[in-house]
């Protein structure tokens, strides 16, 4: 079988690449195949710029074609905020209950069609000797004022999606992976398919 590494360290979103590409014929690793991996500093201030650090970093540490997710939360309300800094809102543990406490609280008091938002993500191919490359793929929907839904990871259980009726964390991974911007994104390497299993220029 084919195999492609993702550079994230995580599960929810490895799962869905697993889910994404299983499709195709494709296996994917995540750096949690890999324990004694290095971490690498998300210092970018885009998307972009933090998926192409990371692809890169793994990419040299593998010898081999990698591609890396950056991805987060953009609230209109928040000026744009939590942004790239969404896996670490409410601290460096990266929880996910609190930072999504955090956003439900400094939203209080804002109406729903004022919580407009969309989720990013930009997903960086990089190899030794290779230009890298990104894509960005988003999702618009708005900010709940409760939890809702056990699906997912993230920000899934506010995030509330027009089209579906539903939060994020409510729909099934088929949906969302319809429909979100990481299955966006990676729609747009199709191109590079090629290059990217075969490990070839
Ligand atoms: O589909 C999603 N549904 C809900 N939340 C999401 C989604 N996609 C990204 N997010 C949130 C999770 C995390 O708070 C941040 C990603 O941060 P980001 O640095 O890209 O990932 P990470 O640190 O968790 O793992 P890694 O850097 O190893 O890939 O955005
Ligand atoms: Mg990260």
């Amino acid at each position: 079988m084919k195999q492609v590494i993702i550079a994230t360290k995580n599960i929810g979103k490895a799962r869905e690449f697993q889910e994404l590409l299983e499709k195709k014929g494709i296996e994917v690793k995540s750096l949690l195949d890999f324990p004694n991996c290095p971490d690498v500093e998300e210092t970018g201030s885009t998307f972009a710029e933090n998926a192409v650090l990371k692809a890169e970093a793994m990419a040299h540490y593998f010898h081999a074609i990698v591609i890396a997710d950056d991805s987060g939360l953009s609230i209109d309300a928040l000026d744009g905020r939590p942004g790239v800094y969404s896996a670490r809102y409410a601290g460096e543990e990266k929880n996910d209950q609190k930072n999504i406490a955090k956003v439900l609280e400094e939203l209080k008091g804002i109406p729903f069609e004022k919580r407009t938002a969309r989720f990013h993500c930009a997903l960086a191919v990089a190899a030794p000797g290779r230009r890298t490359t990104v894509v960005e793929g988003t999702c618009e929907g708005y900010i709940t004022e409760v939890p809702k839904g056990e699906n997912g990871f993230g920000y899934d259980p506010i995030f509330y999606v027009p089209q579906k009726g539903k939060t994020m964390a409510e729909l099934s991974k088929e949906e969302k992976n319809q429909i979100s911007h990481r299955a966006k994104a990676l729609a747009k390497l199709e191109k590079q398919w090629d290059e990217i299993i075969n490990d070839k220029e």
